[in-house]
């Protein structure tokens, strides 16, 4: 098999005496869907600001791509295709929803349309980022404020915008996090469209979303991860199922 596209060896990260990531190992697979569940404080969003780059762990290694990322910034991993989706509040609500992903685009790689006019560079900006807004399925929603999108659209803004700088692991915390039921019915089918074509570390708490999309699931309890393997293998846990599913939330 080839050497997954994340690695990641013997992490820690504490806060004081609270150990939020406890030696954490774990490898996530090119093209594939990974969940992280667990439940609230178990670490999910600390481990994910540490692969992003935005946290820097007490120790331990994170390979990407078979390079060690461990002690690059977050602008040089997202430069080497690493991305996290933004939250909400980074978006912009008095631009469109177009210009909100164009911004994104020239600040990732307006460098290379440098050589084009203005005009062709900001036609080529656009471009793509029409291009992301269509793979969420916002194409007829890209001239609308950002602050008058629904809460649903403003989530799938946010990976239109972590779409435009395309890319090859994206990070996505919480993306179904207080959408309704149709809401997340859309973004699943907007996620399962990008399977194969990046792979998807997602932390979720809608186990409807997690066992709908993922192909691996690892379960972290107090920074540990105390399961992994398939939906199925997941679903039929003892330890998963007293831990975080519960015999009733278990789907
Ligand atoms: N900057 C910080 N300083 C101190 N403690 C922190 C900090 N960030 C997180 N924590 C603590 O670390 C623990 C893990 O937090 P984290 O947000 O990573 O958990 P989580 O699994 O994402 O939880 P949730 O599902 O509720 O989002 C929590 O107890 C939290 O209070």
């Amino acid at each position: 098999m080839a050497e997954p596209i994340l690695v990641l060896e013997g992490l820690c990260k504490a806060y004081g005496a609270l150990t939020v990531t406890d030696n954490l190992s774990m490898a996530v697979q090119a093209g594939s869907i990974h969940a992280l569940i667990g439940p609230n404080g178990a670490g999910k969003t600390t481990l994910i600001g540490q692969v992003s780059g935005q946290i820097a762990p007490d120790a331990g290694r994170i390979r990407f791509a078979g390079r060690d990322v461990t002690d690059l910034p977050m602008h040089a991993r997202c430069r080497r295709g690493l991305a996290r989706s933004f939250q909400i509040t980074t978006i912009l609500p008095r631009f469109t929803a177009l210009e909100n992903v164009a911004v994104a685009a020239q600040a990732h790689d307006g460098h290379s349309f440098r050589f084009l006019r203005p005009a062709a560079a900001e036609a080529r900006l656009n471009d793509a980022a029409m291009q992301a807004l269509e793979t969420v399925g916002l194409g007829d929603r890209a001239a609308i404020r950002a602050g008058a999108l629904s809460h649903g659209e403003k989530r799938q803004l946010e990976i239109a915008i972590a779409l435009v700088m395309k890319p090859t692991l994206l990070l996505l915390d919480e993306p179904m996090a207080g959408t309704g039921h149709e809401e997340s019915e859309r973004l699943v089918a907007t996620l399962e469209a990008l399977r194969g074509s990046l792979t998807i570390l997602l932390v979720e708490h809608d186990m409807d979303a997690v066992f709908a999309l993922a192909d691996r699931i690892s379960v972290l309890v107090y920074g540990r991860v105390i399961a992994e393997g398939a939906p199925d293998e997941i679903r039929a846990d003892p330890e998963v199922r007293s831990a975080y599913l519960g015999e009733e939330g278990a789907p």
